[in-house]
């Protein structure tokens, strides 16, 4: 099939090909009802229930496709729009919109020193080498500490500056100082163990970043981009929350409140016994367990949590 020829009425939506972040948006979008088949090898998948085409791109390269409305939507990490933004800042036209956090891919891009060394500040690397693949963000970094601190020491006199180096690597760039070619680096960092067994510890962060859905200043198709989009976010909702629902007396429903305030207002439907009501409220699951023991304590019973499929509700 020529899918080139069948892009050019669909609204075009970005997902990384490969790396941390592919699978986790592969998920997403089958939870999303979007279904596709994609080739083998082929980087277009035309999806058969909407106008919509998926194109399978590096997460670094996604900034700049749907920064420059060549691409609609897209998903990536905040840690790669700041980079791209580095270099080309958004204008009113140009440039991308974060439209929702999609809470994974959680990382932080940090400037890391060897643990056993002298250096303990970021300030310390002024002048030195730093090796990174974000080299725009870590230019940024370091030109304005150099800003901050040699414009403070010698009255902005520029020739005077031993300016830092920044160099890029591709990848494993946690060997760089071992491999004697940096001072410091400026890398991602998720449990911490490349870091940890590379000898290095964190010194100061640059870009806080989870995966964000991305669209262009002027999506080819709103209504659409609108539809997916609150699909994505029911599907992220469903991933927080969780339904609970109990027994309790009808005395103890003010208690319960505070407890399980719910999203809008709990749902009370009386019981067939006396003085008896059963309640839901949706509750975050990270606070799931706290939730069921504190009901407990105040004469709930039955209480049961319920896994939720997808949701149309604000996060
Ligand atoms: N250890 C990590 N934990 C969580 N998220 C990460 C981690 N490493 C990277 N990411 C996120 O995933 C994005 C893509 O990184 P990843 O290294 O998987 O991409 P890639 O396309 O395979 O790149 P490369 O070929 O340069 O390794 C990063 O920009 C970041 O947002
Ligand atoms: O804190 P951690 O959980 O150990 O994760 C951090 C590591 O993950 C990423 O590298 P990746 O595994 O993608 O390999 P790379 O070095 O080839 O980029 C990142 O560049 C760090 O090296």
């Amino acid at each position: 099939m020529d899918l080139v020829n069948h892009l050019n009425d669909r609204l075009l939506f970005a997902v990384p090909k490969k790396g941390r972040l592919h699978q986790k948006c592969l998920d997403l979008l089958h939870g999303s009802d979007i279904k596709f088949h994609r080739h083998n090898r082929l980087d277009i998948a035309l999806v058969q229930n909407h106008p919509l085409a998926l194109v399978f791109l590096p997460a670094a390269d996604i900034p700049t496709f749907v920064g420059e409305g060549r691409v609609d939507l897209g998903i990536t990490g905040r840690d790669q729009v700041a980079e791209h933004e580095a270099v080309v800042p958004p204008t009113e036209t140009t440039g991308v919109d974060e439209i929702l956090d999609l809470e994974f891919g959680r990382c932080n891009l940090q400037v890391q020193v060897p643990e056993n060394g002298t250096i303990e500040r970021p300030e310390q690397l002024l002048g030195k080498n730093v090796v990174t693949s974000f080299t725009h963000l870590a230019e940024a970094y370091f030109r304005k500490l150099e800003e901050r601190v040699y414009g403070a020491q010698m009255n902005g006199d520029s020739q005077s500056r031993p300016k830092t180096s920044i160099k890029y690597v591709g990848g494993s760039v946690e060997a760089a100082c071992a491999l004697g070619v940096a001072d410091g680096i400026v890398d991602l960092v998720e449990s911490g163990e490349t870091m940890r067994a590379a000898g290095l510890k964190a010194i100061s962060t640059v870009v806080e970043s989870t995966a964000v859905l991305i669209r262009s200043k002027h999506p080819s198709d709103p209504r659409l981009v609108n539809l997916i989009v609150a699909r994505i976010r029911g599907v992220i909702t469903a991933q927080k929350y969780v339904l609970c629902t109990y027994n309790i007396l009808r005395s103890s429903v003010d208690a319960a409140r505070s407890i399980t305030p719910g999203k809008r207002a709990l749902t009370i439907t009386t019981l067939d016994e006396e003085g008896w009501v059963a309640i839901q409220a949706m509750v975050a699951k990270k606070d799931a367990a706290d939730i069921m023991d504190q009901l407990t304590e105040i004469g709930a019973c039955d209480i049961l949590l319920m896994k939720l499929e997808n949701t149309r509700t604000e996060a």
